[in-house]
């Protein structure tokens, strides 16, 4: 029996989208430099956590199908704090898993920045944003921008952030029926890996583009069917490495009746584009409410 005695916290984690994203050339570690427009959702995964001094240990309740607890980014990076910081203390995590993965909307990194920002609440640890983003970055290329929670054009692989003010449209969100690895898209030796680098941080995004979705669109048929009919009926655009695909729309009403006509089993979703992350707000009320000795 587990001896949980603190209550859980919830804090939200939200997907992202990238709204466009330049591959602008490639460093000598093979990672990609790029140019990506981050902003995000208001919808994503849930995460509960309840802190406790009797042990260090880490326990995550809810084991995600398909991913080792050891592997978890949730796992790892609360180790990673525990580690860094020398904490003493241990926790009880638990996920509701609402985010498809292998997606492109960076559910495993964003639930890794939560725990970050959330234990470093919870245990008083008092590490900066900028402290965290350099811990979070070595989980994956896209711990930062979480961490930060406000949009941004991403330069680097995705860790030099300038703050943008994109328009917050609605969007749906589908997922053809495939998982694509984004090792295996950035490692494709027909990637294009030269966009010219942008001139100014105040981009046209429908000027713009996904480097990676012509590519996916060759080698997986069902994005290539998928973004084919959407674009009958809204802007549609891979994020990430796909496989999901979002279409904008100015309000709630029109992404919902095109997701009624969505052909059978696509998987999707209607969220809206958020250019601060429903997260920091969550943790700002949570922080008020802990007891100073907790
Ligand atoms: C595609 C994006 O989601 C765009 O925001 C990110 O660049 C990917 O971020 P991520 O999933 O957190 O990626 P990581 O877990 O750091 O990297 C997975 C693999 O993708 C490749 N990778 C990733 C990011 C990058 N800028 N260049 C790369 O070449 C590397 O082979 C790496 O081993
Ligand atoms: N907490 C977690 N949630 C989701 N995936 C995780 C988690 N921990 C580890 N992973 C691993 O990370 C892989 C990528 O999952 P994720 O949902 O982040 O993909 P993604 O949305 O394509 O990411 P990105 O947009 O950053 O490329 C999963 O297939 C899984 O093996």
């Amino acid at each position: 029996m587990n001896n949980i005695s603190q209550p859980f916290y919830t804090f939200p984690s939200p997907a992202k989208l990238n709204l466009f994203l330049h591959i602008v050339g490639r460093r000598e570690d093979g990672y990609h430099e790029l140019e990506t427009l981050f902003q995000f959702l208001d919808y994503g995964d849930l995460i509960e956590i309840s802190t406790t001094t009797s042990s260090n240990e880490i326990n995550l309740l809810t084991p995600i199908a398909g991913v080792s607890n050891h592997d978890n980014l949730m796992v790892k990076a609360a180790i990673l704090l525990q580690n860094y910081t020398n904490c003493s203390a241990g926790a009880y995590l638990k996920i509701k898993k609402i985010l498809p993965m292998g997606g492109g909307l960076g559910g495993g990194s964003s639930n890794a920045a939560t725990v970050l920002l959330a234990l470093n609440v919870l245990w008083k640890l008092n590490l900066s944003i900028q402290t965290l983003s350099k811990l979070g970055l070595s989980l994956g290329a896209d711990v930062p921008i979480f961490i930060n929670g406000y949009a941004a054009l991403a330069r680097g692989v995705g860790e030099q952030l300038s703050a943008v003010y994109p328009k917050e449209y609605w969007y749906l969100v589908t997922k053809p029926d495939v998982h694509i690895s984004t090792a295996t898209i950035f490692n494709d030796k027909n990637l294009p890996r030269n966009s010219p680098r942008l001139t100014s941080n105040d981009v046209e995004i429908e000027s713009c583009r996904n480097d990676c979705e012509t590519l996916v669109i060759n080698r997986y048929p069902e994005v290539a069917k998928l973004l084919t009919w959407l674009v009958e009926y809204a802007p549609s655009r891979m994020t990430g490495t796909g496989a999901c695909i979002f279409s904008r729309f100015t309000t709630r009403k029109e992404a919902l009746l095109i997701q009624s006509k969505l052909p059978q089993g696509i998987e999707s979703f209607v969220a809206q584009g958020i250019n601060q992350s429903n997260l920091h707000s969550t943790l700002a009320e949570i922080a008020l409410t802990i007891p100073p000795n907790n």
